[in-house]
């Protein structure tokens, strides 16, 4: 028998590719689904195109007080509403909680399954990093770690699809005619994501990360993130990629590529494109990642979390192709 998971938030962007991934995954069986007001429903109704073994599987209302017996919970609930119900599920049930309340936790481990794979290995209770953090500290991680840039002057714009906003309500701001040819700034000085990027800078650097700026901005796009991190420090750009190489030697989903990378390259996968380009002379590096935020972002990092903390391969259900164009 297969290790049986269960989601929670299963209709949102994040529930629905965990799903995605779930149902072609080698080992995980889909035997629970919840929500709030997608209950009732089944999954055929939802995604008309899930496998016909899923297809009738009735979304739940979520109540950690009926859970069924499930080896792996991941929970894809909005920030803020997901810590009290998961505070409930028994002890020995893993979960891989993609939302945002759990991230530098006591008791939860924060999930940056490419830099620390060893430290999520052995946990029952895993926070995905948010899509922006997932992107940014993948490309910072090398860099602080080898010392080439100094954490505490790092400069972050990053670009991400309106699906990194979810589903959303009734009041949502991105409908088509707000987000349609149009470009927005938005979280300056005080983006959420901001505490976890800062302790993660200073965790793998040693340093402190009081200077960090961080500005997101919404773009016309579905799915992707670009990160583009300026930073200071002397290295040249071929100790950069030097460092990156090393750093991330056969780890599986990470690439390090000559070419600025592009949000398409990513589009479906789990995988993270970093590139770099130095000015010794003007003390200045540029650190440039890509992720598909559904994918690195939220599910499939989970996915690769999960498979971590089950013993499996880390590649498990995770190694299908991105899609083009
Ligand atoms: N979208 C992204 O790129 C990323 C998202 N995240 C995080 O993942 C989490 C989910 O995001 P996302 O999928 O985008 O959001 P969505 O708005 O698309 O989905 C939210 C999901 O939560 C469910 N839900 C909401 N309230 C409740 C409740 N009270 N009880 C039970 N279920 C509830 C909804 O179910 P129903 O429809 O049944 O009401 C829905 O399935 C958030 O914390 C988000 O910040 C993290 C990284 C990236
Ligand atoms: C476009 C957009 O709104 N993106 C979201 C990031 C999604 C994410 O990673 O959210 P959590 O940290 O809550 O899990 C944001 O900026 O808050």
């Amino acid at each position: 028998m297969g290790i049986r998971v269960g989601i929670v938030g299963i209709s949102g962007f994040g529930g629905g590719e965990a799903l995605r991934l779930i149902a072609s995954h080698p080992s995980f069986d889909l035997v629970y689904a919840a929500g709030e007001g997608s209950a009732g429903s089944r999954l055929v109704d939802r995604f008309p195109g899930v496998p016909s073994t899923l297809a009738e599987l009735v979304i739940q209302e979520w109540n950690p007080a009926t859970l069924p017996q499930l080896d792996v919970l991941f929970a894809s609930l909005p920030t803020g509403i997901s810590a009290e119900a998961l505070s409930c599920v028994p002890k020995d049930m893993k979960i891989v909680d993609i939302g945002g309340d759990h991230r530098y936790v006591d008791g939860w481990a924060y999930g940056l399954a490419d830099v620390w794979p060893q430290q999520i290995a052995d946990q029952v209770r895993v926070a995905n990093p948010g899509c922006f953090p997932a992107a940014t500290l993948n490309a910072l991680a090398p860099l602080l770690a080898d010392k080439l840039i100094e954490p505490g002057n790092i400069v972050i714009d990053v670009k991400t699809g309106i699906s990194g906003a979810g589903r959303g309500g009734a009041n949502s701001q991105f409908s088509y005619a707000d987000t349609n040819e149009n470009l927005q700034p938005y979280g300056l000085l005080k983006h959420v994501h901001m505490p976890e990027i800062a302790k993660t800078i200073e965790k793998l650097s040693g340093g402190s990360a009081a200077g960090l700026v961080f500005t997101p901005h919404l773009v016309p796009m579905t799915r992707g993130v670009l990160a583009t991190i300026y930073c200071r420090g002397g290295a040249t750009t071929d100790q950069c990629f030097a460092s990156a190489r090393r750093f991330y030697a056969k780890r599986p989903f990470i690439r390090v590529t000559e070419r600025p990378p592009q949000t398409k390259w990513a589009t479906g996968s789990n995988l993270a494109f970093l590139s770099y380009a130095a000015d010794p002379e003007r003390n200045l590096v540029i650190a440039m990642s890509v992720i598909d935020n559904l994918g690195k972002g939220a599910a499939g990092q989970a996915v690769q979390n999960a498979n971590l903390i089950c013993g499996l391969p880390e590649t498990a259900g995770l190694d299908g192709a991105p899609v083009w164009p």
